[in-house]
């Protein structure tokens, strides 16, 4: 190597090249198959009740027929990795179901599979069919598992102490720079190689965020984390034929990548790379954004309140709701105005929880459409304006706070007739990994969604499959294979 490379470029190398994770840690691995597991779930979902979805995917040319190519779950299509990368990435992530992670930035860890499984299937495929000699690591479900454990990790780091979000730029660039990093090592590049990719994620453009806020929030935000996972398998293509990377991407002056964003003080990581991510993350019981899930869960107990109070008109019987939040819901989600389409809907806390108190259970992703009854109706509107939203310093700080990592909201009514519905405070929804109703939700989440696509057999093959670790990923993937599934709406 003649010039060093970025110290943050050469830390994620070593970590993902030289760092064991101990194999008899049986919470780990517990996690990472749970993890992968509900994202498959996701991607399943997606495939069988979005249409609109399934029009981002398949090959860009109708009918192409890719030798080996990666076989996208829920359908029967079949692309390269690179296009194999973006159509998985969304539909793992489009409904907003998939898990989440909150920090001074937040995000999806299991967007990284979009990258992630397609490179290990087609990698798969193409040494069974001889075309490829594969000198990476085994083809199979524990390789796949600890590429899991540490793309999550590498995200999971970076998120907690790095708002992406204070220079407009989208947290999908720890998409990009996770799976980046493990799709090298998969590859079986060197570490060099792999660094010089890293070095390209930083040269890259990254998105901006605008897509995901206010008046601009539009379906993009469900396929920018399969944009991101399509670039990482293409950059680590590119520096495998032999494109060379810049040692000093991160640090370069006036250039680099922190001149023009963090500043000399670079990227503050709370805690070494380990396997801390996957074991924390927010697996979502619901499809909503996440920092939104604990005032849904307070509005559907609120609602439950005001019932057995024997009232029923919230316009007539209701003054005002005041939600407190943390700061990054506030951002993100506290959005008043006109709401354009599905996921202008999902990104909108009042539109959830007037949705959730309403109708007395939690979103589902048909509620957000145009057609719902809920999108246009007038009772949910007119209470959607009279819920008040602020930003509360102590959810705030207790969600920072890395040994509590809660993701809170409380909830008061106010009722016209002068008397209120005390507040409800939720600081560990359903999904969040402190409380102890989150596996068997997050396992009904997945029976509920491979049961719109596969039988009971099926699952179970599914099932055995991630628990052994010598599963071929090709074998794993052709479990999932489907014909074009009767879409739902
Ligand atoms: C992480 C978030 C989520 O839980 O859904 C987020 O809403 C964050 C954001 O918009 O920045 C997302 O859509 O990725």
């Amino acid at each position: 190597m003649s010039r060093p490379y970025d110290q943050p470029i050469v830390d994620i190398v070593n970590y993902v090249y030289h760092h064991s994770l101990n194999q008899d840690d049986e919470a780990t691995w517990k996690c990472a198959r749970t993890a992968l597991l509900d994202a498959m779930g996701c991607a399943i979902e997606t495939a069988a009740t979005s249409t609109e979805c399934r029009k981002l995917l398949g090959p860009v040319i109708e009918g192409t027929v890719v030798p080996d190519g990666f076989r996208v779950p829920g359908t029967e299509l079949q692309v390269d990795p690179v296009k194999g990368a973006f159509d998985l990435g969304v539909l793992i992530r489009y409904l907003d179901h998939n898990d989440a992670l909150g920090g001074a930035e937040w995000g999806h860890p299991s967007d990284n599979l979009g990258a992630i499984l397609p490179v290990m299937d087609w990698l798969s495929r193409e040494s069974l069919s001889g075309r490829r000699v594969h000198d990476g690591p085994p083809l199979t479900m524990q390789t796949l598992l600890i590429a899991l454990v540490k793309a999550y990790e590498i995200q999971g780091c970076y998120q907690m102490r790095n708002a992406f979000n204070a220079y407009g730029i989208d947290h999908v660039v720890l998409v990009k720079l996770a799976s980046t990093a493990v799709v090298c090592w998969l590859l079986g590049m060197t570490d060099e190689q792999a660094m010089a990719t890293i070095s390209h994620v930083w040269m890259d453009g990254h998105p901006n965020r605008v897509y995901r806020s206010g008046a601009n929030t539009i379906p993009r935000k469900g396929w920018a984390a399969g944009d991101a996972a399509r670039r990482a398998v293409q950059l680590a293509l590119l520096v495998q034929d032999g494109q060379p990377g810049a040692p000093g991407a991160l640090t370069a002056q006036p250039w680099g990548f922190w001149e023009r964003t963090f500043g000399e003080a670079g990227f503050l990581l709370p805690r070494p790379f380990g396997s801390w991510t996957v074991q924390n993350v927010l697996f979502k019981s619901m499809p909503v954004e996440g920092h939104a899930i604990s005032a849904v869960e307070a509005a559907i107990l609120q609602g439950r309140r005001f019932r057995q109070r024997g009232l029923s008109d919230p316009l007539k019987q209701i003054q005002r709701i005041d939600l407190r939040t943390t700061a990054a819901a506030f951002l993100i989600v506290n959005k008043h105005g006109p709401l354009h389409n599905a996921a202008d809907r999902d990104h909108c806390i009042q539109y959830v929880v007037a949705l959730a108190f309403l109708k007395g259970s939690p979103p589902e992703a048909a509620d957000y459409l145009d057609k719902s009854p809920w999108a246009n109706s007038e009772e949910l509107a007119a209470l959607r304006e009279r819920i008040v939203v602020q930003s509360d310093p102590r959810l705030t700080e207790d969600y920072l706070d890395l040994d509590k990592k809660s993701i809170g909201a409380g909830m008061t009514v106010h009722l016209a007739d002068g008397s209120s519905l005390p507040q409800i405070l939720i600081e560990y929804p359903v999904g969040h990994a402190r409380n102890p109703k989150t596996p068997a939700a997050v396992q009904e989440k997945f029976f509920q969604n491979m049961g719109l696509m596969f039988s009971a057999t099926e699952i179970s093959r599914i099932l055995g499959a991630v628990q052994n670790p010598d599963t071929l990923i090709s074998d794993f993937i052709d479990l999932f294979v489907q014909p074009p599934a009767k879409a739902r709406f």
